[in-house]
């Protein structure tokens, strides 16, 4: 008998690319596809894509996720993020297999004192987050059983995050600021991309009602922007780099086009009790993530971390907002 795959979307984008290798490495048979062949804007295209694939379950990791250009671009992110992440829920309703959809801790406004949970309500500040929301209302009305994990502030060692941005900033400014009034959880894409498979993999053997509706999924601990920005220069430190001064600033201080939330602090204590599924301390994701992207530390007869320049040099190949980010500072 030939076994179903898994279908992946998003496949060049974070978590899609995790989700891609975490398979793999499981020997899940997984089948990943990019924009270029299943366009969540082209929705009359989807069912043919999905029939062609024929999957025992559907992980979608493609969504619209420029949180400020989103503000100018509001049909856009509704028409991804809500319109065709609810296309793909129905098709995979349809064909009467499990849907796993990722959302986001931006849809909170940031006003609670303690984490979120999954029973507070949200009221996202920007357009993305707006949008994220009416996708997961979109796809659980599609998909009655489908599995939404939000989750936050999601980076990997490759596409466009805030660990990328740090380290080119550190290698093109001698002063770093960073707002220290927002509060979240770090979520290294390829922890996340695991505990996904393993809600699929749940969905596909137990009761699905099981696995449907929302979990919150993040990395543990918090921190707050700037934090964040301290432990990857601390990173680099530790591994030879000399980092850039790194100054705290309130969000007042660095003017965008999106509101963000003070506190997007996720409870990811529902997924512990039903799956059993909890991530690894951020700070510790954070050191396996600069391992691939600066190196442990090794250094060539001068002294020098070959690998850092040479790992770096791409980085500037990413995200042309990532680099206007820069450039204002
Ligand atoms: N990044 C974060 O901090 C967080 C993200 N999330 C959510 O997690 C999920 C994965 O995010 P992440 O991997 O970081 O995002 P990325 O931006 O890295 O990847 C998103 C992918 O979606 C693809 N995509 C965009 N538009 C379409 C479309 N019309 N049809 C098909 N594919 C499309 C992109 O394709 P292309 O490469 O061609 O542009 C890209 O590869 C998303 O749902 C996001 O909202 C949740 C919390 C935090
Ligand atoms: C680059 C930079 C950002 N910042 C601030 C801006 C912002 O408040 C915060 C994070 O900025 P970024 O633009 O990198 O991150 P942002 O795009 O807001 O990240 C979000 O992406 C979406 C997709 C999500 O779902 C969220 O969970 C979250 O990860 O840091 C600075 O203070 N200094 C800087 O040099």
């Amino acid at each position: 008998m030939i076994e179903r795959p898994i279908m992946i979307t998003g496949r060049n984008g974070q978590l899609g690319s995790c989700l891609r290798d975490v398979a793999a490495l499981r020997g899940l048979s997984a089948v990943a596809l990019g924009r270029e062949e299943l366009d969540l804007e082209v929705r009359d295209g989807i069912d043919r894509t999905v029939a062609s694939i024929a999957p025992c379950m559907i992980i979608n990791a493609a969504a619209y996720t420029a949180v400020d250009q989103a503000e100018s671009d509001v049909r856009k992110a509704f028409s991804i993020n809500r319109d065709g992440a609810a296309a793909l829920a129905d098709v995979a309703w349809q064909r009467n297999i499990p849907f796993v959809h990722v959302s986001t801790d931006y849809v909170f406004d940031g006003a609670k004192h303690e984490a979120y949970d999954e029973a507070d309500v949200p009221a996202p500040l920007n357009t993305y987050g707006a949008s994220k929301l009416a996708g997961e209302a979109a796809v659980l009305a599609a998909h009655p059983l489908a599995t939404v994990v939000r989750s936050s502030w999601i980076y990997s060692s490759t596409g466009s995050n805030f660990v990328r941005t740090m380290l080119r900033l550190a290698e093109t400014r001698p002063i770093v600021r960073v707002v220290s009034d927002q509060h979240g959880s770090p979520t290294a894409a390829a922890d996340l991309a695991a505990a996904l498979l393993q809600i699929a993999e749940r969905s596909l053997t137990d009761d699905r009602r099981i696995a449907a509706g929302i979990f919150h999924v993040a990395g543990q601990g918090t921190t707050s922007w700037h934090g964040f920005a301290e432990a990857i220069f601390d990173g680099l430190s530790r591994r030879g780099v000399r980092p850039p001064m790194l100054e705290a600033i309130t969000t007042e201080q660095y003017p965008s086009a999106a509101r963000r939330p003070v506190n997007s602090r996720l409870d990811s204590s529902k997924a512990e009790r039903v799956f059993g599924i909890r991530l690894p301390a951020w700070r510790q994701s954070l050191e396996t993530c600069l391992d691939q992207l600066v190196g442990r530390g090794d250094t060539d007869a001068e002294g020098n971390h070959p690998g850092w320049r040479q790992r770096n040099a791409s980085l500037s190949d990413h995200a042309s907002g990532q680099q206007a980010v820069a450039a204002r500072l």
